[in-house]
């Protein structure tokens, strides 16, 4: 329950699992609230989000709503969360131990489908929170996967786009997240996200980075943007424009994210 310590959920709170099912984290979050605040526990999955539901049943969960949109669509349906937790769907590579069949049945192509897809949700779970909270303003992401490329890459990228800035996850235990590792080269505060690995601290393999979001505002990108100015979320958002033309229909229908080929200029140069 390393992510819940991380988001230290407070009673009262406005707060959004975006992918809570089977609802391990989402109960835990639920049981710190005591039945104050609202929790909106989502997932994508209709059928997983049943568990969430059966969970919150039997442990008397009353200040909750179970949801199951894309969280890809969260921010133009609830807005202004005080905290968000996003427990990203990834690879499993923290997991081995537990089911081996990871090692062969991802490849290249899972990956990229799996990062890019914690890109788009991370953004949206920041979009979605609110920096102005009194108490919070307070994002946690979390993954069972130790490959960078589903960690501090896709931190990395949040920090670019949005106005957040990594803050301690107040974890005693972990080591740092890395900062130089190949080819990358990560903002000297990744140092203060935290991985966990099955050999060192005896537990799945994990990652936990904590995002404080200051403003409403994109930065300025100057390696990738150098000629957009800094705009507020609300105006254009590109990235959520074709999420705005589907938000109407069934979760069923809404179409796949675009890999590759129709990706908008400045992801291309990412
Ligand atoms: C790592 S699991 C979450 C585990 C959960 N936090 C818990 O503690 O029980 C990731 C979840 O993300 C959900 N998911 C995948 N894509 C999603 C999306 N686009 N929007 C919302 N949820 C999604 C999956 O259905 C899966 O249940």
């Amino acid at each position: 329950m390393l992510p819940v310590m991380a988001l230290a959920p407070q009673e009262n709170e406005f707060i959004l699992d975006m992918c809570a099912a089977p609802g391990g984290k989402a109960s835990h979050i639920a049981a710190i609230m005591k039945n104050t605040g609202v929790l909106i526990a989502n997932d994508v999955n209709k059928n997983r989000a049943k568990a969430v539901i059966g969970n919150f049943h039997r442990m008397g969960i009353a200040n909750s709503v179970i949801s199951t949109y894309d969280g890809r669509h969260i921010p133009q349906l609830f807005k202004n969360f005080d905290r968000v937790l996003l427990d990203a769907p990834c690879t499993g590579t923290g997991v081995i131990s537990k089911d081996s069949g990871v090692k062969m049945s991802k490849d290249e192509t899972d990956l990229q489908r799996c990062f890019t897809l914690q890109r788009e949700l991370l953004l949206a779970a920041i979009d979605s929170l609110n920096f102005k909270s009194s108490t919070g303003g307070y994002l946690v992401y979390s993954t069972c996967s130790v490959l960078a490329e589903e960690n501090e890459c896709v931190i990395d990228y949040a920090l670019k786009k949005r106005d957040v800035k990594l803050v301690d996850t107040g974890l005693s235990f972990g080591t740092e997240g890395f900062t130089n590792l190949r080819q990358h080269r990560f903002h000297p505060t990744m140092k203060l996200t935290r991985r966990f690995y099955p050999h060192t601290h005896n537990m799945d393999g994990f990652f936990v980075a904590k995002l404080k979001k200051f403003s409403n505002i994109i930065p300025k990108n100057n390696e990738s943007e150098d000629n957009e100015e800094e705009t507020e979320i609300n105006n254009i958002d590109s990235e959520n424009a074709e999420v705005q033309n589907t938000i109407e229909k069934p979760v069923a229908n809404i179409k796949k994210p675009k890999h590759g080929r129709g990706k908008n200029r400045a992801e291309k140069k990412n």
